[in-house]
């Protein structure tokens, strides 16, 4: 797969981190304004660092956009006569919609818009990922790409909002949920390593447990609580100071805030 990433910021980067660990590309373009942070990376065979966008699409059948959503529409106004009929466009682009992508790079191209997660970088992300008619037939190159990074789902256009919120920035309350029970086990003794890594693996446990049982949490959660014990008395301590009702609310203000930006 001959694939270009255009803006390699937090995200692109990600992308390109977990398409050079899986080697899974035939040739990969960065494209950045400012190339010197990634220069880097062009030790890596078959890998090239341009700010020259047009280039890297002229040398490229898939296309990966990661730039911020103010930058989308001059970037496809500047690459669309580059553009030939069998290019995958592939935009993980906030908010920009496939009919405003379509009105610039026009219907019959084959565009895809994605919604991973920074963790496509160690091949966790888990991607949403809905396309053009057109793009329906080319859909499954975007899913072998984004499998190979992590598990990927089709859903309607409509969700990619909601997407956005559950799973990209998931990445950063998740973080801040280990972040916390990291401080509560240095109040309990550890030191803040070894706290940080019980906190980390019993995080990647549980969602293990979950991920290869199938099962409800509540159904695990059950396995741990003792009656009496002291599991149940730090699940509803932590429920009277709402735990779940914040993580709830949270969700709805970052859903809210994603809805002023774009809607879908
Ligand atoms: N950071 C995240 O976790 C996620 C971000 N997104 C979306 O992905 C997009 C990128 O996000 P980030 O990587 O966080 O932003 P970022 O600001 O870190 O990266 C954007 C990159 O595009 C480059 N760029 C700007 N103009 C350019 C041009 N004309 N040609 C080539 N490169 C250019 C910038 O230099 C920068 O490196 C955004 O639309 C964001 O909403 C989606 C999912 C997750
Ligand atoms: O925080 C944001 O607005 C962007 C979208 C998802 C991740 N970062």
């Amino acid at each position: 797969m001959k694939i270009a990433i255009i803006g390699t910021g937090n995200l692109g980067l990600s992308i390109a981190k977990g398409l050079i660990v899986n080697n899974a590309f035939t040739t990969l373009y960065l494209t950045k304004r400012k190339t010197e942070e990634i220069q880097e990376y062009e030790q890596h065979s078959k890998l090239k660092v341009t700010s020259d966008n047009r280039e890297a699409v002229q040398h490229s059948d898939i296309l990966i956009f990661a730039v911020q959503p103010t930058q989308m529409e001059r970037i496809l106004k500047e690459i669309k006569d580059d553009l030939h009929e069998n290019h995958v466009l592939i935009s993980t682009v906030t908010g920009f919609k496939i009919p405003a992508i379509e009105a610039i790079v026009g219907e019959e191209q084959f565009i895809v818009r994605s919604m991973p997660n920074t963790a496509i970088a160690v091949g966790k992300s888990m991607t949403c990922l809905c396309s053009n008619e057109k793009g329906k037939k080319r859909i499954a190159i975007a899913e072998a790409i984004f499998n190979r990074l992590g598990t990927s789902i089709i859903i309607p256009e409509n969700k990619m909002q909601a997407a956005t919120v559950i799973c990209a920035s998931g990445i950063a309350f998740w973080m801040r949920l280990i972040r916390a029970t990291t401080q509560g086990a240095v109040q309990l003794g550890f030191d803040a390593k070894d706290a940080h890594e019980l906190s980390m693996q019993t995080c990647l446990g549980a969602a293990s447990l979950l991920i290869e049982s199938g099962k409800h949490p509540e159904e695990e959660i059950d396995k741990v609580t003792t009656p009496r014990g002291c599991t149940i008395e730090g699940l509803n301590e932590m429920e009277h100071n709402g735990l779940s009702s914040s993580l709830i609310k949270g969700i709805q203000a970052s859903f809210k805030k994603i809805n002023t930006i774009t809607t879908d």
